[in-house]
């Protein structure tokens, strides 16, 4: 009999009968406040778990007593339980690789859109007020040239570096635990601590993962130490900058700028402050969002989830220290 698996997110037809024809799949549409009961208990005979945007908590994994292997379609996983998998010895799967282009294209995106102030002239031309030359209330600044500094030099913040310093002549700086040799040797990256990066930058990109340590990493002491005329870019996680602060210092002229692709609560409230500032470009989370991408991540995610279950895991596991016991 083929093992049972629950899978919470739509995926394309090919896709879906690959798994088909390994598993008895449980289907869900999401994991939502309706689903997760259903899932809970789906859970009790199923030996695998894939899908994106769930909370796979201790509460889940208690009642997923035969769970041999999770894939999310995602490369983050601050949703996941690491400790607590690792504890039950289970391989969480993640997709790196196949979105980095893409995120660093969409990083690149918010960086020019907020500086060019594209989507605000966008706006102001559907509202008909195109109606002569413009002048300098529609002008934006230059990207080229400017100082980007990078927090997260990892797969994105590397791609970020080349598209900025290759294309845009953009010297880059960077702050890392550890230093980044291709960074530095292609790019002509520079590492500094953090209080010089926010001093320096021109652009302050962020692709930082969700954890202890950079929950709130840019707050308002942070943004205070930051240029006037400095644009913030985040496509890492929410809650790496302080919401509340970031909205008081776009305010107040504290910063200048920001592009958003991700947000401390999504979807972003309709009520949030963000909504109002024109000098906020704010995206619905679509870092890594192309059809070529998405379908990618999921079928590696796929590919992932047979591995982690018939004990052929060769790359992309979280807590590989689970597959040598
Ligand atoms: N907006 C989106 O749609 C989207 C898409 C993909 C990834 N992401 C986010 O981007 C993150 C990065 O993805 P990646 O593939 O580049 O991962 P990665 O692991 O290659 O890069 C993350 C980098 O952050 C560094 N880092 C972690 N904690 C740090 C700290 N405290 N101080 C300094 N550096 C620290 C790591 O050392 C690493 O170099 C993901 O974890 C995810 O949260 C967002
Ligand atoms: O982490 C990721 O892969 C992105 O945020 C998409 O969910």
């Amino acid at each position: 009999m083929k093992p049972s698996i629950v899978l919470y997110k739509k995926l394309p037809a090919d896709l879906r009968q690959r798994l088909d024809q390994h598993f008895n799949v449980i289907e869900f549409n999401g994991m939502n406040s309706t689903t997760r009961p259903q899932i809970l208990d789906a859970l009790q005979q199923a030996e695998g778990l894939i899908g994106s945007n769930g909370k796979v908590d201790k509460e889940l994994l208690d009642h997923a007593p035969r769970l041999r292997g999770v894939s999310t379609i995602s490369v983050g996983f601050d949703n996941f339980d690491v400790e607590e998998l690792t504890r039950r010895g289970i391989p969480l799967m993640h997709t790196p690789t196949v979105l980095t282009d893409t995120v660093a294209d969409t990083m690149m995106t918010l960086v020019l859109a907020t500086a060019r102030r594209a989507v605000e002239s966008a706006e102001r031309v559907k509202a008909g007020e195109w109606n002569g030359s413009i002048g300098a209330d529609w002008f934006g600044v230059d990207v080229h040239h400017k100082t980007m500094g990078i927090l997260g030099m990892g797969r994105i913040g590397l791609a970020l570096a080349k598209r900025a310093h290759l294309g845009f002549d953009m010297p880059i700086l960077y702050t890392a635990r550890r230093q980044h040799a291709e960074a530095e040797n292609s790019f002509n990256a520079r590492r500094c601590d953090l209080d010089t990066l926010l001093a320096e930058s021109d652009f302050l990109c962020i692709s930082l993962p969700h954890t202890d340590e950079t929950f709130h990493m840019i707050s308002r002491e942070q943004l205070a130490k930051m240029k006037s005329s400095a644009i913030l870019v985040n496509a890492g996680r929410g809650p790496v900058v302080d919401e509340e602060a970031l909205i008081e210092a776009l305010q107040t002229g504290v910063i200048h700028a920001a592009g958003l692709d991700v947000f401390e609560q999504e979807p972003l409230p309709k009520d949030s402050p963000l909504l109002k500032l024109p000098n906020v470009v704010a995206l619905p989370h679509i870092g890594s969002a192309t059809h070529e991408t998405r379908y990618g991540m999921a079928a590696c995610a796929v590919d992932n989830l047979i591995a982690a279950l018939t004990g052929n895991v060769k790359e992309f596991c979280v807590n590989p220290e689970v597959l040598k016991k």
